[in-house]
């Protein structure tokens, strides 16, 4: 069953307000910590339970806090424990001092740990708050404990991540497996930090959803639950044009393959109809590949003029292969001026570097119809400050971008982001790794842009097509081609 909680991401500030509120509305704010060390040491046993020994370590925080709340259920189920503090513990405040208060055993200085063959590292140095660059004590335990190739369990986050970013403070713990609490952090779903949290458990310590639900904000992990309602209908009445129709536009002679994916995707994905409308010079090479796909030639903005007479054509992806930069603004601004909606990928995308401003311009009026899917190299062309930000998270990124263009933005990687002019950001995780492969990129053009044409809203097209690009990526497996991800779309079971 799906429930909203499973799919939200906290980060760090959302959290401390919730904790806030939570304590504000009468509930202890030492049980949550209690049992957010509880949840730790379950995991632990189950985890590891041929361990020598945990060495738990404990930070100056709340985050220590668990730590002694874990050593302490560790130490009572007989396990062998060793704990180390990060800091002075008689200096602890609050939660974090009453856990330690409660925990009946030697705390020794975390310059003094040694890592030994048959530990498991519990690692509640630092979580939510971590502020700054790790101190150098803490590095150093760190490449210690990775020289050794020991286990670690992370409480909450592996310590060094940035729990909004995902980014390394200076180092990182690469944990097995990391126990959070209440929901995911952006931490723990956009990169590096994913790769470092390992299996990431989610633990409910009791805050009611209620006051979760108070400070959520709108990022949420890709999933089908999220769109599912706005998919497209098959009914045994559909017609092809109700499906409706995509126009995919092509390079040159020379550069046709990427747009001909483009539409072939786009087809497979659901369009009733897909044409490619080919430069003339390169109709026979595209007409030699093509057989469900429609071939038009188009060379010309009069050409353009032309085709659009036709009102059921609503939906264009231009870019993948396109080459002609004057074009292909050209041709954009006269898909915007007659209410089009859009996919703007690659060629499409870096035609604007000089003036994105233009391309914002054009569709700043309207319902969002354009969709872009810039890859982080293109991403800069278009908004440059917002990639030289290093303050900002892929999704803070992601969530400027798309409300100064007024588009549904696809920010393409291994953790692509998908974000809405009104705020909605979705993290996606079901990426395979290859799924970076060449053409992969103007596959999930085509399948977006055979979303929209189907009738789905911008940011719920773009959101289950880049969820289902990496089905059919995981479908394809390992050794993959652009070529392959597009036959394995059709094999995938019902969505979700
Ligand atoms: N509802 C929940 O999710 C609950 C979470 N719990 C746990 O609490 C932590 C968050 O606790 P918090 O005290 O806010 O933060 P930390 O323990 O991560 O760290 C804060 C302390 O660390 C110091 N700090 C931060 N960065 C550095 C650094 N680079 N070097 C040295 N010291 C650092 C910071 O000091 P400042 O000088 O910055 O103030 C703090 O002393 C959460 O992750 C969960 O594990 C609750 O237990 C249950 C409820
Ligand atoms: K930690």
């Amino acid at each position: 069953m799906h429930r909203e909680i499973d799919t939200l991401i906290l980060t760090p500030d959302d959290m401390g307000r919730i904790d806030h509120d939570a304590a504000a509305s009468g509930l202890s704010s030492y049980g949550l910590m209690e049992r957010a060390g509880q949840a730790v040491a379950a995991a632990a046993l189950r985890r590891f339970p041929g361990a020598l020994r945990f060495a738990v370590l404990c930070g100056p925080g709340n985050n220590g806090g668990d730590g002694y709340v874990a050593a302490r259920a560790l130490q009572e189920a007989g396990a062998a424990i060793a704990v180390y503090a990060f800091g002075d513990p008689a200096t602890l405040k609050g939660d974090a001092a009453e856990a330690f208060g409660c925990f009946k055993g030697p705390v020794f200085a975390l310059a003094d740990y040694a890592p030994r063959v048959g530990d498991v590292v519990i690692d509640a140095l630092f979580g939510a708050g971590l502020s700054r660059d790790l101190p150098e004590t803490v590095i150093r335990t760190i490449n210690a404990v990775r020289e050794k190739v020991l286990p670690v369990l992370a409480v909450d986050l592996p310590s060094g991540i940035d729990g909004r970013t995902g980014q390394v403070r200076g180092r990182a713990f690469e944990a097995v497996a990391t126990v959070t609490f209440m929901c995911r952090k952006p931490g723990h779903v956009l990169l590096p930090g994913r790769m470092l949290a390992g299996d990431v458990e989610i633990f409910d310590i009791g805050i009611p959803g209620r006051v979760l639900a108070r400070h959520a904000g709108h990022s949420r992990v890709n999933t089908p639950a999220l769109w599912r309602v706005a998919l497209p209908t098959e009914t045994s009445a559909t017609h092809k044009y109700v499906r409706g129709h995509l126009a995919v536009f092509s390079g040159g002679a020379t550069a046709t393959g990427a747009a001909r994916l483009s539409a072939l995707a786009g087809l497979r994905a659901g369009a009733g109809l897909v044409t490619l409308l080919s430069p003339r010079d390169a109709l026979a090479t595209n007409a030699a590949h093509l057989t469900s796909v429609m071939l038009k030639p188009l060379d010309s903005e009069d050409d353009l003029a032309a085709l659009l007479e036709d009102a059921r054509l609503k939906t264009f992806v231009l870019g993948p292969g396109f080459g002609h930069m004057d074009k292909a603004r050209h041709y954009v601004r006269r898909l915007a001026e007659t209410g089009r909606q859009l996919v703007l990928d690659a060629d499409g995308i870096t035609a604007f570097r000089d003036d994105p401003g233009s391309l914002f311009q054009l569709f700043a009026a309207s319902d969002t119809r354009l969709v872009l899917t810039p890859h982080d190299g293109e991403f800069a062309r278009l908004f440059p400050d917002l990639a030289a930000d290093k303050g900002l998270s892929k999704i803070e990124r992601a969530q400027k971008a798309a409300a100064r263009s007024n588009a549904a933005l696809v920010l393409k990687g291994a953790d692509t982001v998908i974000a809405a002019p009104d705020g909605r950001a979705l993290v996606n995780d079901n990426a395979s790794p290859w799924l970076a492969t060449a053409g992969s990129g103007d596959v999930l053009a085509g399948i977006i842009g055979a979303h929209l044409t189907q009738g789905m809203p911008a940011f719920e097209a773009a959101a289950s097509a880049v969820w289902r690009h990496g089905e059919a990526g995981r479908a394809a497996g390992e050794g993959l081609t652009a070529e392959d991800i597009v036959n394995a779309l059709s094999g995938l079971s019902e969505i979700g």
